[in-house]
């Protein structure tokens, strides 16, 4: 298992190792020690699973606010999803910047998000799983999300067209709604591939 750093501090790419034989492969998803000595030293309270029947769909982009706020590590385990997280946080100098890459069932890739990053992605594949774990428990009342199309942000979703999305999703607010004395710059950051 090996890490790789990403263009924004605190979201990481993390590769497991796969051992092939002529059966298919073994890998470590996922080891406490691994993780909090080399990528966060967090712990992680729930798992989460979707599913997106359709590409073209996109979940996001969602934050849980303090005290509650969420670090995830995002793993698909089937199909493909453009995963994406944006910067929040109002004292970092890549405010308002997005990271992308894709995580697939083929690629294995895992990425984790700190707290402070809004997230959301977009299946490319039908019928696309998306686990991720989370380090605070749900709460409805302290989840707060961002338009996903938000042009000061300016993700560069790789699926062109109408996208499938909740009403909820829908009518998320725009970044500098939400901080409106705060610059918002964003940078062409090329997503991984
Ligand atoms: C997140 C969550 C939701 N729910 C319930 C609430 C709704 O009745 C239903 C669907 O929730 P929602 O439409 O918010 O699901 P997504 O759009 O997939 O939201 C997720 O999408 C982006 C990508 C994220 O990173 C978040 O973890 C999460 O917000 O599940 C729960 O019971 N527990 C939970 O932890």
């Amino acid at each position: 298992m090996r890490i790789e750093p990403t263009t924004l501090a605190g979201v990481v790419v993390i590769i497991p190792s796969r051992h092939s034989d002529d059966r298919g492969y073994f890998c470590e998803l996922f080891c406490e020690d691994f993780f909090r000595s080399q990528v966060a030293d967090v712990r992680f309270v729930q798992d989460n699973q979707s599913l997106c029947s359709r590409p073209a769909t996109v979940r996001g982009l969602h934050y849980q606010r303090s005290p509650v706020q969420q670090g995830k590590l995002v793993t698909v385990p089937r199909g493909a999803i453009f995963d994406v997280a944006v910067d929040l946080r109002t004292n970092s100098s890549t405010f308002g910047d997005w990271f992308g890459m894709v995580l697939s069932a083929e690629n294995g890739f895992q990425i984790w998000i700190s707290e402070g990053f809004a997230h959301g992605f977009m299946s490319l594949e039908p019928d696309t799983i998306t686990n991720y774990k989370v380090t605070a428990p749900y709460s409805a009342s302290h989840e707060g999300g961002i338009a996903w199309d938000d042009p000061d942000i300016g993700i560069r979703w790789p699926i062109a067209g109408p996208v499938i999305v909740s009403p909820k999703d829908a009518s998320q607010p725009r970044l500098k709604e939400m901080h409106a004395d705060a610059p918002v710059h964003h940078q062409e950051v090329a997503p991984c591939v």
